[in-house]
């Protein structure tokens, strides 16, 4: 199973909180057909189970804090191979977040073959998280848990994407205009890839 895994298609989104990762993800989907795994909403759907490590990592995730590394890697490799004879390839949202999330995944799952850099300026972040607290429901889109995410992706977070800068696989979509807008931007990257 490992090695089926290790064949499959894997693209890195990276980006700040409120950045649009989902949003384009979802677009993706439509278009291209890849499976979309989320790290955030696999670890909220741990959360509304009810159990005690969900309780955990609802804790940590109220404190814009990242959970712990084995958890989230652990969650994604287990969605994956539940959806590997069916997949065309796979968009990991959300992860890594930081460097050495990207080598553990890289030891245990496989190598990406692209990084969507998705780059928001701080302000339209704050401002689109806000907005989006107002319905989302989630316990961190709020002012104070939202600066310490943007704080942690600043520290942690932007480091993985010069790691992969390195490697050459990382595309930068600029992602202050309409929704559209920056989706033509990720449809070319990934026609590129193609
Ligand atoms: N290009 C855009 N213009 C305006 N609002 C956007 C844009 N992309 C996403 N949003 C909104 O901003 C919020 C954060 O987007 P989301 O995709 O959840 O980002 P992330 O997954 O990176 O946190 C959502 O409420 C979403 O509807
Ligand atoms: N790869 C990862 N490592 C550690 N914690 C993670 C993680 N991915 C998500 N989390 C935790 C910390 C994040 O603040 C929280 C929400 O993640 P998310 O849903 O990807 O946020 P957003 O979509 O707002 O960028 O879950
Ligand atoms: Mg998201």
């Amino acid at each position: 199973m490992g090695d089926k895994l290790k064949d499959s298609k894997i693209i890195f989104v990276v980006g700040g909180p409120g950045s649009g990762k989902g949003t384009q993800c979802e677009k993706v989907v439509e278009k291209y057909g890849f499976t979309h795994l989320s790290s955030g909403d696999l670890l909220r759907a741990e959360v509304s189970s009810g159990s005690e490590r969900g309780k955990q990592l609802s804790a940590i995730m109220q404190r814009g804090e990242l959970v712990p590394l084995e958890t989230v890697l652990d969650m994604i490799k287990e969605a994956m191979i539940a959806k590997a004879d069916t997949s065309k390839g796979f968009l990991i949202d959300g992860y890594p977040r930081e460097v050495r999330q990207g080598e553990e995944f890289e030891k245990k799952i496989g190598a990406p073959s692209l990084l969507l850099y998705i780059d928001a300026k701080a302000e339209t972040m704050v401002k689109r998280l806000m907005k989006r607290g107002e319905t989302s429901g989630r316990t961190d889109d709020n002012e104070e848990t939202i600066k310490k995410r943007l704080d942690l992706y600043y520290k942690a977070t932007e480091p993985v994407i010069a790691y992969y800068e390195g490697r050459g696989i990382v595309r930068k979509i600029v992602s202050e205009g309409t929704v559209d807008e920056v989706f033509s931007q990720v449809a070319a990257a990934i026609d590129s890839l193609l």
